[in-house]
């Protein structure tokens, strides 16, 4: 087994990497600041930072949209960035790649997350990919090589995906358009109908984190501070609950919709194992309090939320490079025999 190998989970919003007898050693916003359509400012932490806080001629962006990568330039030099910085200044030459992929994309855009790596700074020695739900289940500690089905939802930034794994391989994977921003959109738009108060996504997101509650009854409020559209001033108002619950609830049935469908196309078999061993729930979202209490009320299916949830993948991808036993779940990108899925 090779012995410098690095392992990446390239999210929407966060990238995060895992090196082999370190564990993880990156943990970052996945966005860049340009100044000047060419000038690289900031990457990671540092860009977000000025994420709706810079200057017309600064434009920071987020490369990859609904877990692709939408914009390979920028995705390029904010990887080489971060590359650089984990080698403390050095290239990274010769080591070994593992990289996850999401199950239900092209194979146009599988390769994309190949090719980033492979026209890198790194000099990568070799590149496997690994679907993105293997590597979130074995994060989770499960056994995915068994003949024992598994289900794990993974309720990321700007996707979930729904899948069923058994014997190493997905049964049925499906990646639907709805996360954690989806949740922060909808607080701002009900913040700005109800009350007047334009928010940032940031402070959306900040108030997710206190207050998001997938079952009504929660007492809490927070301060938000913003703008108020009729007087055009700096404003503050409190924040309920109550009302974070109002402008998510809807979210929360689509992903609970979405799951239902997958369990129905469960070949039975595998159904039975699922009543066993529950709902895996992984993703930054699945942070979200109470969720579990939903997904089993609408599912009657036990459910497990993760202890580590965010970092499911890339801890999926580290046993991958660690345990020997593991290491036949990663494919060369050039010569599997993934489904030949395009887009809708
Ligand atoms: N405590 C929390 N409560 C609610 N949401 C949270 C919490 N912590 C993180 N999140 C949300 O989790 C999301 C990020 O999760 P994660 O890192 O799994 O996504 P990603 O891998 O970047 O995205 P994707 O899977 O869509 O490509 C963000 O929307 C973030 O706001």
């Amino acid at each position: 087994m090779v012995k410098k190998a690095l392992g990446i989970d390239l999210g929407t919003s966060t990238i995060k990497i895992y090196k082999k007898g370190e564990g993880v050693i990156l943990d970052e916003r996945n966005i860049i600041a340009i100044a000047n359509k060419k000038d690289i400012i900031a990457v990671g932490n540092d860009a977000f930072d000025m994420y709706e806080k810079a200057p017309s001629n600064i434009n920071v962006t987020y490369p990859v949209k609904s877990g692709v990568i939408a914009d390979i330039a920028n995705m390029q030099s904010l990887l080489n960035h971060l590359l650089r910085k984990i080698g403390q200044g050095s290239k990274i030459s010769g080591m070994s790649y593992i990289i996850a992929v999401p199950t239900d994309i092209t194979e146009v855009e599988k390769r994309a997350f190949y090719d980033l790596i492979a026209n890198s700074s790194a000099k990568a020695k070799s590149i496997l990919v690994v679907e993105k739900p293997v590597a979130d289940a074995l994060g989770v500690g499960l056994d995915v090589t068994n003949a024992r089905g598994v289900m794990t939802v993974n309720i990321g930034a700007d996707t979930t995906e729904i899948s069923i794994i058994s014997l190493g391989g997905i049964v049925l994977s499906k990646l639907i358009p709805v996360g954690g921003n989806k949740l922060d959109e909808s607080i701002r738009q009900y913040v700005k109908k109800k009350y007047n108060l334009i928010i940032g996504d940031k402070t959306a997101e900040v108030i997710k984190k206190e207050l998001a509650n997938a079952t009504p009854g929660d007492e809490n409020t927070i301060k938000a501070f913003g703008r108020n559209v009729v007087r055009g001033l700096p404003s503050q108002m409190d924040i309920s609950s109550a009302m974070v619950y109002e402008s998510i609830k809807e979210y929360l049935y689509t992903i609970i919709d979405s799951i239902k469908i997958i369990l129905e196309r469960t070949p039975p078999e595998i159904s039975s194992d699922i009543i066993d061993t529950g709902i895996y729930i992984t993703g930054g979202s699945a942070n979200i309090k109470n969720l579990e209490t939903l997904i089993n009320k609408e599912t009657e299916l036990p459910v497990n939320i993760c202890k580590d949830a965010s970092n499911s993948v890339v801890l999926g991808l580290g046993r991958i490079m660690e345990e020997a036993s593991l290491s036949m779940l990663a494919n060369d990108i050039r010569q599997s025999t993934y489904s030949t899925k395009t887009r809708d």
